[in-house]
């Protein structure tokens, strides 16, 4: 399914116009809505010309990007969410490349993060592994220590999971037969899809995370593994709220980053690779 970009840019902008009001001179257009977010990043900006010169180091943009994205967040309306919610799991559960999909990972939604709800996704996907001889293999984050170590494990079953020290659900590294869980890097055979979480995102495929640069370096691995297997490179679909998509060039880069395939909004899916343009 594609969507009509520019209806998604205009609820984009006209999100950011509610949640920053106080940035906004009231003669701007809604279209200057964007560039303002970027300019409110850099608290002491430069403008030169058209071109915002933002200072500081990339981590330092990116903090003060997250902490405003945290704040849109935060901000939108209950009803709002819930019905993106609904949408963007409705895309995805409908999708053809979601139904063929064998292995998948997926995060386990926390709600006082603000993130997009995955737990009918979830629920979908061990409902047809329990029931059904066409059988997903799902697995999900588990953070192993502080530097940018996680596992995806797989889970059968919602009890399979714990929550951690930050309050998310993740899976105990034993299942209940005292049998080790099976690692998505161990695995003999490919994941297909990441469902992925994150702050902001745009249309280039640029992801900007919570900053603990978890999911870059497994992803990276996993990019690599798929490599020296011959598999088919897993397609990376985030899954964005209207907020949480921004404008090109303003999600600050490093080299790290690993670019999304796809991003899926209430609006409906935006390819962005080839591999999407192909597969979605
Ligand atoms: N649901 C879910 N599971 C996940 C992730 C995720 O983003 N979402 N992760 C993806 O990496 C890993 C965990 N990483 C995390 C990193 C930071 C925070 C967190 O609570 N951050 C606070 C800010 C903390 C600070 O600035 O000091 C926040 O975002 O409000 C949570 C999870 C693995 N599991
Ligand atoms: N491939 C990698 N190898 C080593 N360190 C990395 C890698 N990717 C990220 N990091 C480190 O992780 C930290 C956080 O990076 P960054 O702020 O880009 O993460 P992020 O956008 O929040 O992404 P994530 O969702 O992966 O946490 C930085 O200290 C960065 O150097």
């Amino acid at each position: 399914m594609r969507t009509g970009l520019g209806h998604l840019l205009q609820k984009a902008r006209s999100v950011m116009v509610m949640t920053l009001p106080a940035l906004l001179s009231p003669s701007l257009p809604h279209s200057s809505a964007l560039p303002i977010l970027c300019a409110s990043v850099a608290t002491a900006a430069t403008m030169s010309g058209s071109t915002v010169i933002v200072p500081g180091s990339v981590a330092q943009q990116k903090r003060a990007l997250r902490s405003e994205i945290r704040k849109a967040l935060k901000a939108l309306p209950p009803t709002q969410r819930a019905q993106e919610d609904t949408a963007i799991q409705n895309i995805v559960l409908d999708s053809s490349w979601f139904k063929s999909t064998r292995g998948l990972c997926a995060y386990i939604s926390c709600e006082s993060l603000h993130e997009v709800d995955t737990s009918r996704i979830v629920a979908e996907v061990l409902r047809d592994a329990n029931d059904r001889e066409e059988k997903k293999r799902l697995y999900v984050p588990r953070v192993e220590d502080k530097n940018s170590h996680m596992r995806m494990l797989k889970i059968s079953s919602i009890k399979d999971l714990i929550a951690n020290s930050m309050n998310i659900l993740e899976p105990s590294p034993i299942d209940a037969d005292g049998s080790q869980r099976e690692d998505a890097m161990l695995a003999t055979h490919p994941v297909d899809i990441f469902l992925l979480p994150g702050v902001a995102f745009d249309r280039h495929g640029q992801r900007l995370g919570r900053g603990g640069g978890y999911y870059d370096v497994f992803l990276k691995k996993y990019q690599e593994l798929a490599m020296e297997r011959r598999w088919k490179q897993p397609l990376l679909v985030a899954l964005a709220y209207s907020v949480q998509i921004l404008d090109d060039d303003v999600i600050p880069v490093n080299h790290h980053d690993v670019l999304v395939d796809a991003l899926v909004s209430a609006s409906g899916v935006i390819p962005i690779s080839t591999a999407a343009l192909d597969r979605m």
